[in-house]
């Protein structure tokens, strides 16, 4: 070990040294490469070039640099690169004993030439030296310092080794250090033929200073001298190149050298190691293979791994699953791909055949227009979604980011985002077929999926039931709008929601952009990843024939798929019983006057018995079924009654207290050349009773008065409000008068009160008892506003949409200001709508000039705490 800690031989140390010619450091490294036994084990398939590499991390001892005189130690400084323990981690492959091309000296010959070698280094620095060509730094080899000065190797023992040095020379097992020493050799041996001139100045620089050094420092040469030194006398230099080139391998041992297949070690712990379920770490692969394939291997049932767990829970039959679900971030179902064959997918209605034109002239004429404030943000009050509207710009004042009843807009946006986002997947079920399963979760009442698919006509369905999907055992038909119906055989993957009768989505029709659409919504309780979506069909089975069992397994399920109503089929079967023992009894008897001969009277007897016992069954199960229909229908109706008295009291209830309008309205101007004439307010015709979900749902039944008990209570807010703010405001009379009728109206309105603008608003025929709202005209010019006629489109070319009224001004104008501010608005808004020369007119009517010529009736809005402004007769 000294003779390392005399020596700075360290591989990296050795290879950086060689400054002045990169070539002895290709050299090196590909001798190094070529003979390391040494590797580390690689961790990766990959990696088996990494067999060869890295020779430079193991043996190598560490060197301290107090060891090293102090020139030494700069000169290592400088030249020196990274250490060797940053080093020690790069894999290096060597690319030419890979391709077969490297010249190299096997190891096994470097090993059985072992002490030939450490003989004949001495001779090898000598001939190098003689030639120029040796080391500048004087560091590759051990001892090369030694042999660069002669008076030094002369204080080096000549003879034989002393019995440590030999011993400890025989007890080296490792040829690594040899191989470097060979490697140096050979390097140096090339190095002189490859040096320039100024290489071999530097070379000769270097032994000078080296002499210098040695001169100058007792202490290193003391220690030199001091350590064991295992140079043997110098062999001739004749030798040495009999020795080498005998014992150079030939080129097919060299082939055989490279060709030779290396032993890929096997990484048998860590931490990418027991991903699949069987492994145990106990164990090799191969044992845990054997393992996995024998059924002996049994999960831990009492304790698995939580993920397994999990997915066990999830994974087993629907009737022995327990109510366990993992939270989403805990486990994420993997997809189980479900791909159904004949599945056509379209995620848009594409209308067919005769529907296009029914649709093109049926187009719902109806419109909805929300008044909500940015702030309400189109919630529960927003009129559009009371009446199942979706918003957009041009029936919703909100921005897009502010509103919150765009649900397809939402559903759009997601599917252009990836399968979580869009969230939801086909799965095979137990005992349904195909089934829909949600990748995400849902809020309750956001949009999971529209029903889309091919829009036909009855008597298009009629056909395809009769000839195309005769044969089907699943029919993907849902009633739609106007008598038309939903094919989803080639449709969206909503088509595959199966039903429950106590689902967790409901199937809701809404009105976008003037377009009927229908969308599955998740249910009031929301959606969590890995449930199965359900909604109910309200299945109508057309005939007996095609009622199907229900297997959803609920604890109120109806045991078929469709209404409780349909226990039908249960009587009919009664009946048909009932005709049957009635046969029987004929067949056995006869008919009257004609009794069968044949059978003696103790047959008769007998068979007369059972007869009676199956009659009497028989009328039980008819009673029995007849009172089951009897019940069910009574609580159908009660239901309904229900239903029906809860919306005529809302009904009522708003009728007596509110006047509903709608927000946007028409700005209809006759376009005579002298003034700005006829602004006709084009009310917006709504209907609660438009809010049919789908058809032939019981569950319309209750969706409608569900809305209606919210609508409801957003009245009763509203009468209480507009008590209040009959009981506070005095609403003071518009400043300036717009004319002089106008000025005449504003006068007898000085002082209106919450209830004189509720009577003006009822004299004025705006109270409804019942929807829709009778359309008004109202006259800028005169001041004055009449009901429109029921086709008052026609006023001419110019008319324009009125601009629909501010939010702002929409809200609680109950003081004076408040009050002039809307009228203001509303007239900033009538001149809005007017455009090109006829503006300036208008600008001058309502605005600097004219003022604000009076309010409408202060009426209660709809919905929302806000009370809103509406354009009575008499109004400005
Ligand atoms: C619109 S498809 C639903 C998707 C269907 N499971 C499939 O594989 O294509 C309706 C059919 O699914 C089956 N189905 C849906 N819900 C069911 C339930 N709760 N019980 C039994 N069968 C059901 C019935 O065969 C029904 O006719």
């Amino acid at each position: 070990m000294d003779d390392r800690a005399a020596s700075p031989d360290s591989t990296s140390s050795t290879l950086s040294c060689i400054t002045v010619a990169t070539r002895l450091d290709t050299a090196a490294r590909s001798s190094i490469g070529a003979s390391s036994s040494n590797s580390t084990p690689p961790t990766s398939q990959d990696d088996s070039a990494s067999i060869v590499s890295d020779a430079t991390k193991a043996e190598a001892p560490a060197e301290t640099q107090q060891d090293k005189p102090e020139l030494e130690q700069d000169q290592d400084q400088n030249t020196r690169r990274t250490s060797r323990r940053s080093r020690s981690s790069i894999s290096t492959y060597n690319v030419q004993i890979l391709a077969g091309t490297a010249i190299h000296t096997p190891t096994k010959y470097l090993e059985k030439h072992t002490k030939n070698v450490m003989r004949q280094e001495r001779a090898v620095s000598d001939s190098t030296l003689v030639n120029g060509s040796a080391d500048t730094k004087g560091k590759l080899l051990d001892d090369s310092t030694e042999k660069l000065d002669s008076d030094w190797v002369d204080e080096a023992p000549t003879g034989p080794l002393d019995n440590g040095s030999e011993d400890r020379l025989k007890r080296r097992k490792s040829s690594r250090v040899d191989l470097l020493k060979e490697v140096t050799r050979n390097a140096m041996a090339s190095a002189s033929s490859n040096l320039g001139k100024r290489g071999r100045e530097v070379l000769e620089s270097g032994k000078d200073k080296l002499q210098a050094l040695r001169k100058g420092t007792g202490s290193l040469r003391r220690r030199q001298s001091e350590s064991t030194i295992r140079v043997e006398p110098a062999p001739k230099r004749a030798k040495l190149s009999t020795v080498s080139m005998s014992d150079l391998p030939t080129e097919a041992e060299k082939a055989q050298e490279i060709v030779r297949p290396k032993v890929k070690r096997w990484q048998t712990q860590g931490l990418y190691l027991g991903q699949h379920r069987d492994f145990d770490a106990r164990f090799t692969e191969s044992k845990n293979q054997k393992k996995r394939k024998s059924t002996a291997l049994k999960e831990n049932q009492v304790l698995p791994l939580p993920m397994f767990a999990g997915e066990r829970l999830l994974s087993l039959p629907y009737k022995e699953a327990r109510d366990f679900k993992l939270p989403f971030d805990v486990f994420s179902p993997l997809p189980r791909k479900a791909k159904p064959e004949d599945w056509k997918k379209t995620s848009k209605n594409l209308f067919v055949g005769d529907a296009a034109t029914i649709w093109k002239k049926s187009k719902p004429q109806a419109e909805s227009y929300c008044l909500c404030a940015p702030e309400e943000g189109c919630g529960e009050s927003c009129q559009n979604r009371f009446m199942l509207y979706e918003c957009d710009s041009t029936n919703c004042l909100i921005s897009p980011e502010h509103c919150t009843n765009r649900a397809f807009a939402e559903l759009k946006r997601r599917s252009k985002g990836n399968r979580y986002d869009y969230g939801v997947e086909v799965v095979e079920t137990e005992d349904r077929g195909y089934g829909v399963r949600a990748m995400r979760t849902f809020n309750p009442h956001q949009i999971i999926v529209e029903y889309a698919g091919e829009i036909i006509t009855q008597e298009e369905c009629d056909r395809r039931m009769n000839n195309e999907y005769k044969n089907n055992k699943c029919y993907y038909l849902m009633t739609f709008h106007n008598k038309m119906i939903i094919d989803a055989t080639r449709g969206s993957i909503a088509r595959f929601v199966n039903h429950s009768c106590e689902p967790n989505c409901r199937m809701v029709k809404w009105t976008v952009a003037g377009e009927p659409r229908m969308a599955l919504f998740a249910g009031d309780r929301g959606i969590m990843t890995g449930e199965e979506l359900t909604y109910d069909y309200n299945f109508d089975p057309f005939s007996s024939k095609n009622v199907q069992e229900c297997r959803c397994g609920t604890a109120s399920c109806r045991g078929v798929l469709g209404p409780r109503s349909k226990d039908a089929p249960k009587a009919k079967a009664a009946t048909a019983l009932v005709a049957g023992a009635k046969r029987k009894i004929q067949e056995v008897f006869g008919s009257k006057g004609s009794r069968s001969k044949a059978a003696g009277p103790n047959k008769r007897r007998k068979v007369a018995t059972i007869a009676r016992s199956a009659l009497a069954k028989a009328k039980k199960s008819v009673t029995e079924s007849q009172g089951r229909d009897a019940r069910a229908e009574k609580e159908a109706a009660e239901t309904e009654a229900r239903s029906a008295s809860r919306a005529e009291r809302a009904i009522r209830r708003s009728s007596s207290t509110i006047t509903v309008a709608s927000k946007r309205s028409k700005v209809l101007r006759k376009g005579s050349s002298a003034s700005l004439s006829t602004v006709a307010s084009k009310r917006t015709i709504v209907s609660v009773r438009q809010t049919t979900v789908s058809t032939a749902r019981p569950g319309a039944l209750r969706r409608p008065s569900t809305k209606l008990s919210r609508f409801t209570s957003a009245v009763k807010r509203h009468s209480s409000a507009i008590k209040s703010a009959s009981r506070k405001s005095v609403l003071p009379a518009p400043s300036s008068p717009v004319s002089s009728k106008a000025a005449a109206k504003s006068a007898t309105a000085s002082t209106p009160t919450a209830a004189s603008v509720k009577s003006k608003v009822s004299s004025s025929g705006l109270r409804q008892t019942t929807l829709p709202f009778k359309p008004l005209s109202l006259d800028l010019s005169t001041g004055s506003s009449s009901p429109l006629a029921p086709n008052d489109d026609d006023i001419d070319g110019n008319l324009r949409e009125f601009a629909a009224l501010p939010a702002r001004a929409m809200k609680r104008p109950t003081t004076a200001s408040s009050v002039r501010s809307a009228a203001a608005s509303v007239k900033k808004n009538v001149v809005r709508s007017v455009r090109g020369p006829r503006r300036a007119a208008a600008v001058a009517r309502m605005g600097l000039g004219l003022g604000v010529g009076g309010m409408g009736g202060l009426g209660e809005g709809g919905s929302g705490s806000t009370i809103r402004v509406i354009l009575g007769e008499g109004d400005d």
